[in-house]
């Protein structure tokens, strides 16, 4: 017999889709159920994501130092040995530390929090089965589904001897350090596992589909990166992958096709990224949300059904932390603001970011996304040859911003290269501001760093 009780607003999942509407719904007053398998906050991007795999990420960037930048700065010495295991626990203590903030939020908050499973019974019922064995059957006003995303698995012979994200990053991997890794496929995760991993001491080899890695990104950065990776990483584009199998010796063998030629290359590890798939909670599919294997939402987050809300992966529209958090947050707006839609989802100001070394980020749109939409826009580059930071480092790179003529807004941003990842935040908060070029061009950012550029290509743009 389920324990039933009603409540204001019922959420599936705690990660970055579900948990900040949780404690802002919670603290305006309502009456908030919660539950997740993993019994903490921060979802996938906390257990097997972002947090664990920028931690290994770091540990690579600074073993990089060696042999490139030491002797730059003066010093002599060889370079450290990775200690695999050492490394590993640094990111597991990362993500204890995490976790153990976490609790102490659920423990400060009013928000019921359940560790289990929920499944929909209809559009106002879920059922959570907890680990403790407990069945809580809730009647809610509204319902956030945050249940995220999971691997995509490509359906060739031997994928089963492939791992994914999960086996790399999960609290207590265990994996051998892979001495030769192939990746497959030459997005976000490929590019990113293969680089820090490389800069570990492994060999790399990243298989990539289409005619070149990060398909759909604007392709000068794609350009940037595929050199400045091909140092160290061998990449193969326009590989059709088309089996995986364990040779006698206990070697893997990657099978694939590339210029007309089949060909063969062996790894102690295949890591499978080729991209992330919505999971949904058992029921749903009798609710009539889903729309191409994910639950269509408007720019409030409501599915169909206005009621019900579909925050982060689980709408497959950004598949990011920070894109989860606030979409989670317009969602939680709209209902406190009794579905008048106040808040609006902004998905042109979420900033990308790919941690590679070197790294690439953007904002916005391109060059040409802008002429795609009708736009008429003025493009420009600040290079890094001619940045003092970058001149420090000996780092190549740009940074690009993109201006719409008639109204003199910042609408797109790209940069590649040396502190990427940081600098785009304040350009996000331009193209969400309708910043000008005027602006930019008259305010100072810091010297001698490469936020200076924002101001130099601000002020040689053509407007
Ligand atoms: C290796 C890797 C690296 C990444 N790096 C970055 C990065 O650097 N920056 C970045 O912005 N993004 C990164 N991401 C993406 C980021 O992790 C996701 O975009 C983010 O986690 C999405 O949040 P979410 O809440 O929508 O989904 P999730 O984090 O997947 O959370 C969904 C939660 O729902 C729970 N759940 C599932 N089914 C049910 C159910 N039936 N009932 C209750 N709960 C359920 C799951 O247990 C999970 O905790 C990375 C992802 C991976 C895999
Ligand atoms: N830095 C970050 O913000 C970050 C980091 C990791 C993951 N993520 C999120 O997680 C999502 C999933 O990452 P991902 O790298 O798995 O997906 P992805 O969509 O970024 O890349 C998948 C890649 O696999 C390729 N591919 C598909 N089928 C293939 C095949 N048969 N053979 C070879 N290549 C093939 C695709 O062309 C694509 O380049 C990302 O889209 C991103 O939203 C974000």
């Amino acid at each position: 017999m389920a324990t039933e009780s009603n409540i204001d607003v019922m959420i599936l999942g705690a990660g970055g889709g579900g948990y900040p509407a949780a404690f802002r719904l919670a603290r305006a007053g309502c009456s908030v159920a919660m539950a997740d398998p993993i019994g903490n906050l921060g979802g996938d991007c906390l257990a097997e994501g972002c947090v664990p795999s920028k931690t290994v990420r770091e540990a690579g960037v600074t073993r990089s130092w060696w042999p490139d930048k030491y002797p730059l700065f003066g010093f002599r010495g060889s370079k450290p040995e990775a200690d695999w295991r050492a490394v590993l626990a640094h990111k597991d203590r990362v993500q204890e530390r995490r976790y153990e903030l976490h609790r102490a939020q659920i423990a400060a908050s009013t928000v019921r929090f359940h560790q289990g499973v929920g499944r929909i019974v209809d559009d106002h019922t879920v059922d959570v089965t907890t680990a403790r064995g407990e069945l809580l059957r809730y009647h809610a006003k509204q319902i956030l589904v945050a249940t995220g995303s999971q691997p995509h698995l490509l359906s060739i012979p031997g994928a089963e001897l492939a791992v994914t994200s999960h086996h790399f990053f999960r609290l207590g991997a265990d994996l051998p350090f892979p001495r030769r890794l192939v990746a497959i496929g030459g997005g976000y995760i490929g590019l990113e596992t293969a680089s820090m991993l490389q800069n570990l001491g492994a060999e790399a080899t990243v298989l990539e589909a289409t005619g070149e890695i990060l398909p759909g990104v604007d392709p000068a950065l794609a350009r940037f990166l595929h050199q400045s990776l091909s140092h160290r990483i061998r990449l193969v584009v326009h590989a059709a992958v088309s089996a995986i199998e364990r040779a006698p010796d206990g070697e893997l063998l990657v099978h694939y096709e590339s210029g007309g030629e089949r060909k063969t290359i062996a790894a102690d590890c295949v890591l499978m990224a080729t991209g992330r798939k919505p999971v949904f909670p058992e029921g749903l599919e009798g609710l009539g949300l889903l729309d191409g294997g994910r639950i269509a939402v408007d720019d409030r987050l409501r599915t169909k059904l206005s009621h019900i809300y579909a925050p982060g992966d689980v709408n497959g529209r950004s598949m990011l932390f920070h894109s989860a958090v606030y979409q989670s947050l317009v969602a939680a707006e709209d209902i406190l603001s009794g579905g008048r839609g106040e808040k609006t989802m902004d998905f042109q100001s979420v900033p990308f970011t790919v941690f590679t070394e070197p790294e690439v980020a953007w904002v916005g749109r391109s060059e040409a996304e802008a002429a795609q939409e009708g736009l008429e826009a003025v493009a420009s580059t600040y290079d890094y040859r001619v940045d003092t930071r970058a001149e420090i480092f000996e780092e190549s790179g740009f940074l690009k911003l993109v201006f719409e003529r008639r109204t003199r807004r910042l609408i797109g941003a790209q940069i590649a290269g040396i502190d990427a990842a940081q600098l785009i935040a304040p350009l996000a908060l331009a193209v969400r501001s309708g910043t000008t070029v005027d602006t930019l061009r008259f305010m100072a950012f810091p010297h001698p760093m490469i936020s200076e550029g924002i101001n130099h290509a601000a002020r040689d743009a053509s407007l």
